[in-house]
């Protein structure tokens, strides 16, 4: 199968979930001994996490996160306050387990797969990397498109066999993370060309550029937005325009995700921007993606809002790699738990 055979496959097993189940799990929630509402947005969380796993009694149980990897050409335009050597460096990280990500999903006893799509440099084998490399990073997006549409499919197909594998291997719960310098302006460039918000207004500082490094930034997604922001015509060309490998590999994992009927976890800016294509593409997608936090990143609202989803909490968080996501995955058991084992004001004779 080529990999935009795999893609638009995934794509076309996407359906929405069963809002009946969704309004009984929500009444069940009104019988339970408790006052009703009681457990504030665990209550319609469990009760989306029934809809999605088509079950009033979810248990989802076994968790992963899958991280992918790629390097921006547009980091050559001075976007980033670090170099993109710390692509390759941070997932040599991640696979010696020294990064927040591997801390984080070791508590959360989550799974870690790490997807090398496109980091610039060699990396070398390991058991828990996934070498998918599609090019050694994208084109700078300033000069023309980032990505060929080979590139771009190889991409997506990634992600949709990385939702896949994880499954077959247990995974209930997903959750997708990335790792690429430069990547928040690729995806500051697709939010404001998918939202219709001012470039200013979704560009912020990243990794932590100063006042002059983010007046240079917001000027290059302006411009890359003025030079062929015309042309992108469809979410799939916006991608291949603005987007990155890893941020394709995320799109095709959430698209994967929701065509297993998996429950999937979204992290921050980066991440989401990926969400904001998935749904363009496929809008029941939105059916199966949860929102864990709100990232400092200031365009991070604007997607959450454009996709219709509330995030569970705000810890000031910055980071990416996941991070962010994998910390959900206890609320989600937890509510997914209250649903399923309370007692009901009449089984406990109360
Ligand atoms: C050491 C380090 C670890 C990271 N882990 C995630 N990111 C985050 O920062 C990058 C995006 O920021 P920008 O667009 O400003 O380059 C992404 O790789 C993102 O995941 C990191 C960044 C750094 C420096
Ligand atoms: O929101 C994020 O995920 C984020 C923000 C800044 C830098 N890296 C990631």
């Amino acid at each position: 199968m080529t990999a935009e055979a795999t893609f638009r496959g995934a794509l076309a097993r996407v359906h929405r979930v069963d809002e009946k189940l969704y309004q009984r799990a929500l009444a069940r929630h009104a019988a339970l001994t408790k006052p009703p509402g009681s457990l504030g947005a665990l209550e319609p969380l469990g009760a989306r996490l029934a809809a999605v796993l088509g079950t009033l009694k979810p248990r989802p149980e076994g968790r992963a996160v899958a991280v992918f990897a790629a390097d921006h050409g547009v980091a050559a335009a001075g976007v980033s306050a670090y170099p993109q050597s710390v692509t390759a460096g941070m997932v040599r990280n991640f696979l010696a387990g020294g990064a927040a990500v591997n801390a984080l999903a070791a508590a959360a006893g989550a799974k870690l797969l790490i997807v090398d799509v496109g980091v610039a440099a060699d990396v070398d084998d390991h058991p828990a990397l996934w070498s998918r490399k599609v090019a050694r990073g994208t084109r700078n997006m300033l000069h023309g498109p980032a990505m060929t549409r080979a590139e771009l499919f190889a991409a997506c197909a990634a992600g949709v066999e990385a939702a896949e594998h994880l499954a077959a291997r247990g995974a209930v719960l997903l959750a997708g993370g990335e790792m690429g310098i430069g990547n928040t302006t690729a995806a500051a460039a697709l939010t404001a060309h998918l939202t219709g918000a001012p470039a200013r207004a979704v560009t912020g500082r990243g990794s932590g550029l100063d006042d002059a490094g983010l007046a240079r930034k917001v000027a290059v997604v302006e411009q890359v937005l003025e030079r062929h922001g015309e042309q992108a015509t469809e979410p799939l060309e916006a991608l291949r325009r603005f987007g990155g490998l890893e941020i394709a590999a995320l799109t095709g994992f959430y698209v994967g995700a929701a065509a297993l009927r998996a429950p999937v976890v979204l992290d921050g800016f980066i991440a989401t921007a990926a969400a904001l294509v998935a749904a363009a593409l496929a809008p029941a997608v939105r059916d199966y993606l949860f929102a864990a936090h709100r990232s400092q990143e200031p365009g991070h609202a604007v997607q959450l809002q454009h996709l219709g989803l509330t995030p569970l909490f705000d810890l000031g968080l910055r980071l990416g790699e996941g991070s962010g996501a994998v910390l959900a995955f206890g609320l989600l058991e937890g509510a997914a738990a209250v649903l399923r084992d309370m007692a009901t004001f009449e089984e406990a004779g109360l």
